[in-house]
């Protein structure tokens, strides 16, 4: 009922543990705090949290316009709801270094397992288009640098993310790669890989946890989780899927009603009433109601004092 048991600290701890090169701990990524319970429902390993979705879900562009408070705010209503470490995408961190550590501050705050932080300058841009631009080494360093020195929880995972690799090329991303864990990044994202051999160089170059993004309509191909394992990969996201899918279908159920003028032939493809009370959990707010309501309480007639409201 209500919100997840398990405490943030206790996730983060679960995180860390379940990074293993090469398990490739798969992430989707959740569109509302609902969504992630149904990730949490189907056995997933935990909840990844994007920017693109938390901007578009305005109706905004994936450009650096969402704010670390709008930000950090969805992101706690959605990690709260699972039990399972949720991964925000926290973009270029939100402004300067000291911006930065206030930026892990908030997410720590708002009950994260862990971020991402990118080299990109604003307006930045999704990493599998062209034109993206990168900020120097130096500036990146801070930004990783007061990152990890802001964090009260030592367990709170600090991922880096790189860009170059389309602007510099791949030896550009795995030196940078190298970098930033020298300067404190607890595990890599390194964005836009062209195949299967750039994940394996990546992952056999620096010795955390690397990540890899399987967007759609990409960059990447779409990777099984065996591939994407076989290369030690560590974590998967699928950071934009399940928003797509239910737009999609908000779409074609939208095109139906004003074709046929009723929704009937879609009905087949919705989550039922049923099915949807069960993932909100109903059953669990009716007993809570019926514990505190089983007793008699003398000259007090509760239903119709109730009436009278
Ligand atoms: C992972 C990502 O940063 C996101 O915000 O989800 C995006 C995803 C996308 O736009 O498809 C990205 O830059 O890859
Ligand atoms: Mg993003």
């Amino acid at each position: 009922m209500l919100y997840s048991h398990t405490t943030p600290e206790q996730k983060r701890v679960a995180m860390r543990e379940m990074l293993i090169p090469g398990a490739a701990r798969q992430f989707p990524g959740a569109f509302n705090p609902l969504s992630a319970k149904l990730i949490s429902e189907k056995g997933f390993d935990g909840v990844y949290i994007s920017g693109a979705v938390l901007a578009n879900d305005l109706g905004l562009p994936d450009v650096g316009l969402t704010t670390l408070t709008e930000v950090a705010t969805r992101a706690g209503q959605i990690a709260r709801m699972s039990d399972l470490p949720s991964l925000v995408d926290a973009d270029t961190g939100f402004g300067e270094p000291m911006n930065v550590a206030r930026t892990i501050q908030e997410l720590e705050h708002a009950g994260l397992a862990g971020c991402h932080i990118e080299d990109q300058f604003n307006p930045k841009r999704c990493g599998h288009l062209d034109g993206k631009n990168v900020v120097d080494l130096e500036t990146m360093v801070k930004r990783i640098a007061a990152a990890a020195d802001a964090r009260r929880d030592p367990n709170f995972l600090i991922m880096a993310r790189t860009d170059v690799r389309a602007v510099e090329g791949l030896d550009a991303a795995i030196n940078r790669a190298k970098a930033l864990v020298d300067a404190g990044a607890d595990a890599i994202f390194p964005e836009a890989m062209k195949d299967l051999s750039e994940f394996e160089a990546v992952c056999s170059a620096v010795d955390v946890p690397v990540l890899a993004n399987m967007t759609e309509f990409g960059k990447s191909a779409l990777f099984t989780r065996q591939e994407l394992a076989d290369t030690g990969v560590a974590m998967v996201i699928y950071p934009v899927t399940l928003l797509r899918s239910a737009m999609g279908e908000a779409e074609r159920v939208l095109d139906a009603i004003s074709a046929d003028g009723t929704q009937e032939s879609r009905v087949d493809s919705m989550l039922t009433r049923a099915r949807l009370y069960e993932l909100v959990d109903y059953e669990a707010y009716n007993r809570f109601d019926t514990g505190i309501f089983n007793f008699q309480v003398p000259e007090l007639d509760i239903d119709s004092n109730n009436a009278n409201l």
